[in-house]
């Protein structure tokens, strides 16, 4: 089972050269450079050529690189994503996805353009669309041709477009979120839970983080330095969540066990769909320690 931690996930204006260079030093595990919201019209050319040159030059280690850009319907869409395809990140980002066909749309562009394999495709999960067809276009992923690889949750976006209120217990949201965690693993996709804009919250912050991993979520997306350490910690599997796993995975592997579906540990009914998890949940552990030491 190979798992890339996907816990701390940074925006940066891709018009801010400070924040670029400053993300080589910083312990998120992916960088989304931003050409999109985080960026003024009249510095959008200044934001892509800096956001190219930098993903281009590299320098930021075991860091993913993600860029987003602007919407193909915009008038910086299109340049964004021939500029994004030849500096090579991981991933680019595309906002506003509201339709299975949005993505197969930028999967094909992709193909035409002659992207190499390795360049994954993102989606932004943020318009009331997304969240009425976001089985279907989650359902994308099965085609490999489309290259879709994860889901970002934009509330922001979402919170504008639907009117819901932006509350400290997301109850307005629940639904849209569960929704869209359940698609991103009917096709076996990650995705990471949105933004948090009370930076300097920090209760807030770890509440949200917390909320976000009891729905299933694999991280959190980020606007500010400050909010990757608490980020990692809430998405990272604790102490004895890993103790409770290694103990379920040698219980099955006692001669007693062997066939049984079902066992008694330690007076709890633990079945082999728990040591699924449990095996998940070591593979995550050991990602995220390898990734921490080449940090
Ligand atoms: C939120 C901010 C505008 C705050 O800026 P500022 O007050 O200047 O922060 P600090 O002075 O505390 O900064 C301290 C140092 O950290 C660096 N820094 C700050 N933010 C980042 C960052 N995101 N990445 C890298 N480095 C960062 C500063 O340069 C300072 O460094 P130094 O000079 O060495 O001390 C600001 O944090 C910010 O712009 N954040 C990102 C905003 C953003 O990208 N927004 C778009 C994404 S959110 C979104 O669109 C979600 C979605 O689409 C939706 O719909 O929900
Ligand atoms: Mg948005």
């Amino acid at each position: 089972m190979t798992i890339r931690p996907r816990r701390s996930v940074l925006y940066m204006p891709g018009s801010n050269a400070r924040a670029l260079e400053k993300a080589k030093t910083l312990q998120a595990d992916v960088l989304i450079l931003d050409l999109e919201d985080a960026v003024a019209p009249e510095v959008k050319e200044t934001a892509r050529t800096q956001v190219c040159e930098a993903v281009s030059a590299g320098g930021y280690g075991r860091r993913e690189l993600v860029i987003r850009i602007n919407a193909p319907a915009t008038p910086w869409g299109p340049e964004d994503l021939e500029a994004a395809i030849a500096a090579r990140p991981d991933a680019i980002l595309v906002p506003k996805v509201s339709r299975a066909d949005d993505v197969r749309d930028i999967a094909d562009r992709l193909a035409a353009a002659g992207a190499p394999g390795g360049i994954g495709l993102w989606a932004m999960m943020e318009t009331p669309l997304a969240m009425l067809n976001a089985g279907e276009i989650a359902a994308t992923a099965a085609d490999p041709r489309n290259r879709l690889k994860a889901f970002v949750m934009g509330t922001n976006d979402l919170a504008k477009e639907t009117r819901a209120a932006i509350t400290a217990d997301r109850a307005p949201m629940l639904a849209w979120l569960s929704t869209s965690v359940a698609a991103a693993r009917a096709y076996g996709i990650d995705i990471v839970d949105g933004v948090y804009n009370d930076f300097r919250n920090e209760d807030g912050f770890a509440a949200e983080c917390a909320q976000g991993r009891a729905l299933g979520f694999d991280g959190k997306t980020l606007i500010h330095p400050s909010q990757i350490a608490p980020c990692n910690a809430a998405f990272s599997p604790g102490a004895d969540e890993i103790a409770d796993a290694r103990a379920i995975i040698a219980a099955f592997r006692e001669p007693e066990n062997e066939g049984k579906g079902a066992i008694n540990l330690d007076g709890r009914m633990v079945e082999r769909l728990h040591l699924e998890t449990a095996k998940r949940t070591v593979a995550i552990a050991e990602a995220i320690a390898s990734a921490d030491a080449d940090a």
